[in-house]
C-alpha cells in the first residue's frame, strides 16, 4: 500500500468531508474554535504517535510473526482519508496486540486516540483521557463544558465526544489547507482505539458501556472517525446479544517457535551468543507458556546465569563452550519451568483454610491430597466451564429445567410418589446417554448451565466470606468474566470439542472430552458437588 498517495474523493466522499455534520450536531461553527493556533498545532502534534515515523519495511521487521497481521490491518484502515469499518483486533494476552497497532500508527504517521482500559480503569476515567486526548489536556475549554469537569454519563460523554472530535477534524482540514504543497498532506481522519476492550465487561455488570462503545461508530456518525478495538477474548463475547454492526474481525493466534525466535532474537549485541542460549531455553519454556511477557522475564535472568563463565561476552561460543554453559545453566532451566508452570490454582481462600488447619494440627492424608490434585493450573472460571461442559454432555437437555431452579440453583431432587415414574423415564434416558458416550450442546445451553453453577458457587462463597470474616481474593470472584476466552483455552487444550454444526440450527456444537475421574478431580479442586448435577441410573 502506498503510504502517502492522496487516494481521489469519491463523489459522496467530497459532499461528506466537505459538510458531513448535520445541523443538529455540533458543527465548525457551533464548536468553539481553539483560542490560539498555537493551541490547534498543539493539539495536532499531540494526536500523532510520540516516535519517529517509521517504514513499512521496519515496521514489519521490528514485529516478527505478525506481517500477515500488520498487512490486513493496513488494508482495512485503508488510505488517507478513507472511511473505514470499525475494527476488532482479538487474541490471546501478550501476543503483541497493542505494540502492532501502535507501531501501525507510528507508520501511518496519522492521529489516533488511545484509550487503554487498563489504565483507564473505570468509565469516568475512561472517558476523561478519551476527551483530555482530544481537548489538549482539559486546557481547550469547550463552552460551559471545560475540560476540567469530570465527564460521569455515557450521553455526556458522547456528546463532549462529538463536540471534541469535530474540533480536531476541523483542525486537521486547516493545517492541511494551509500548509499545501509544503508539507505532507497527513489526512483528516482520527482514529479511536479501545485497548483491553474485555476488561469492560468486569467494570459493571449492569453497566451499558459495551453496548455503548460498541455502537460508537453508529451513534457518531462520523466518517472522518476510525474505532479499533483490541480485546483478548473472542468476537463472541460482544456480539451475541448488543444487536450492534459487527466489526471486522482480525485475529493474532499465538506465535510459533520461530516467530518467538525471531522476537527474543531482535537487538541482541552477540547474536550467536544469545541464539546458543535460546536453542537450550525456548523449546521447553514454549511448551508451558507463549507469551512474549511472561517469557521474557523467565529469559532474562537465565541468561545472565547463562554467560556468567564467560570473561568476554562477546565470543562466539563453539560446540564445548555451548556444551559447558548449557551444563551450567539445565538446574536453573528447571527451577525456572516450575516456577512458570506452577501458578498456584488454589484461591488464596483455600489457602487460607488450609493453613488454618495445619496449624490446628489437622493434617489431610496424603492419599486425599493427591487425589484431589490437579497436575496442571487451570483458572476457576475455567474449572467450572469445564464442568458445565462435563454436565452438558453427560446429562440430556431436556433435564435441564428439572435440575436447575429458576434462580439458577439446584434442585432438591427428592423423589416422591407421583413423579416416581417420569424420573424413573428420566433416569432411562441418562442411562441411553450414557451408553451413547457425551452428548453434544449448543454453546448457548453450556453458558446456561455455567451461569446457574458459578451463581450457586458465588453465593456459596459470600456466606462463606460472611460465616468466617475471610478474605477471598480476585480468583472467587468474577468467575463469569472471560468466559469465552476460557471456552477458547479448553477446546485449544481439547478438552472440549466442537462436534459439527446442528444442520437445523446451523449452529455449532460442542462436546466434553473429559472422562469422569478426570472431571471429579477438577470439582474436588473446587469443593464442588458435581455428583449431585449428574444424573446416574
Ligand atoms: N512480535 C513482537 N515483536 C516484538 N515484541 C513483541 C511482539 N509481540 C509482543 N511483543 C512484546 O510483548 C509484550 C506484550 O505485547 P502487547 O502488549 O502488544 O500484547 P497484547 O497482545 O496487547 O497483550 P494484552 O492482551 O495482555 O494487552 C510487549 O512488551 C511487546 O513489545
Amino acid at each position: 500500500m502506498a503510504k502517502d498517495r492522496v487516494i481521489p474523493l469519491s463523489p459522496g466522499r467530497k459532499t461528506r468531508s466537505s459538510s458531513h455534520l448535520s445541523p443538529s450536531k455540533p458543527s465548525a461553527q457551533n464548536v468553539c474554535p481553539f483560542s490560539s493556533q498555537t493551541e490547534s498545532q498543539e493539539l495536532i502534534r499531540c494526536l500523532y504517535s510520540s516516535e519517529e515515523p517509521i517504514s513499512l519495511a521496519t515496521l514489519i521487521s521490528s514485529l516478527p510473526g505478525r506481517k500477515p497481521q500488520i498487512l490486513e490491518i493496513l488494508r482495512l484502515v485503508g488510505s488517507l482519508n478513507s472511511p473505514m469499518f470499525p475494527l476488532l483486533i482479538y487474541g490471546g494476552p501478550s501476543n503483541g496486540k497493542t505494540v502492532s497497532i501502535l507501531q501501525i500508527f507510528r507508520y501511518l504517521n496519522r492521529p489516533f486516540v488511545y484509550a487503554g482500559c487498563r489504565t483507564c480503569y473505570s468509565p469516568r476515567i475512561l472517558f476523561d483521557s478519551i476527551l483530555r486526548q482530544l481537548l489538549l489536556h482539559g486546557r481547550n475549554p469547550i463552552k460551559g463544558n471545560s475540560g476540567t469537569k469530570r465527564c460521569e454519563k455515557p450521553s455526556e460523554f458522547i456528546d463532549l465526544l462529538r463536540i471534541a472530535l469535530v474540533q480536531a477534524i476541523n483542525a486537521l482540514r486547516e493545517r492541511n489547507l494551509k500548509s499545501g504543497s509544503e508539507e505532507v498532506d497527513r489526512g483528516e481522519m482520527i482514529y479511536l482505539i479501545f485497548d483491553n476492550f474485555e476488561l469492560l465487561r468486569s467494570w459493571d455488570r449492569n453497566s451499558n458501556i459495551v453496548p455503548l462503545l460498541l455502537r460508537i461508530h453508529e451513534i457518531l456518525k462520523i466518517p472522518e472517525v476510525g474505532i479499533i478495538y483490541i480485546s483478548s477474548s473472542t468476537p463472541d463475547a460482544y456480539f451475541l446479544c448488543t444487536g450492534s454492526i459487527e466489526p471486522i474481525t482480525i485475529y493474532f493466534p499465538d506465535y510459533t517457535l520461530e516467530d518467538l525466535h525471531g522476537i527474543f532474537m531482535r537487538n541482541q549485541p552477540n547474536p550467536k551468543l544469545y541464539s546458543s542460549f535460546l536453542s537450550v531455553v525456548l523449546k521447553p519454556f514454549f511448551r508451558v507458556t507463549r507469551r512474549v511477557d511472561e517469557l521474557s522475564v523467565a529469559f532474562q535472568p537465565l541468561f545472565q546465569k547463562y554467560c556468567k563463565p564467560l570473561v568476554d561476552q562477546s565470543v562466539v561460543p563453539d560446540e564445548a563452550m555451548k556444551r559447558k554453559l548449557f551444563d551450567n545453566l539445565q538446574p536453573d532451566v528447571t527451577a525456572s519451568l516450575n516456577d512458570l508452570f506452577m501458578v498456584p490454582s488454589q484461591s488464596s481462600y483455600q489457602i487460607e483454610q488450609e493453613g488454618d488447619l495445619q496449624k490446628k494440627g489437622i493434617r489431610k492424608s496424603n492419599r486425599k491430597e493427591a487425589s484431589n490434585e490437579l497436575d496442571f493450573h487451570m483458572s476457576m472460571s475455567a474449572k467450572y466451564l469445564l464442568l458445565s461442559a462435563f454436565i452438558a454432555s453427560r446429562n440430556p437437555a431436556t433435564l435441564d429445567a428439572s435440575l436447575f431452579d429458576s434462580s439458577g440453583g439446584l434442585i432438591n431432587r427428592k423423589r416422591n410418589k407421583n413423579s416416581q415414574m417420569s424420573m424413573d423415564r428420566k433416569d432411562s434416558m441418562a442411562e441411553e446417554i450414557l451408553l451413547k458416550g457425551p452428548g453434544s450442546f449448543p454453546l448457548e445451553r453450556l453458558l446456561a448451565i455455567f451461569q446457574c453453577i458459578t451463581s450457586v458457587a458465588e453465593s456459596m462463597v459470600e456466606e462463606e466470606q460472611c460465616e468466617n470474616g475471610a478474605a477471598i481474593e480476585s480468583e472467587s470472584v468474577g468467575l463469569t468474566s472471560d468466559v469465552l476466552l476460557q471456552m477458547s483455552a479448553l477446546c485449544n487444550a481439547n478438552f472440549i470439542c466442537k462436534s459439527g454444526s446442528c444442520p437445523l440450527e446451523g449452529s455449532t456444537r460442542y462436546r466434553c472430552t473429559v472422562d469422569e475421574e478426570m472431571a471429579v478431580r477438577v470439582a474436588k479442586s473446587i469443593n464442588f458437588p458435581l455428583s449431585s448435577y449428574l444424573y446416574r441410573r
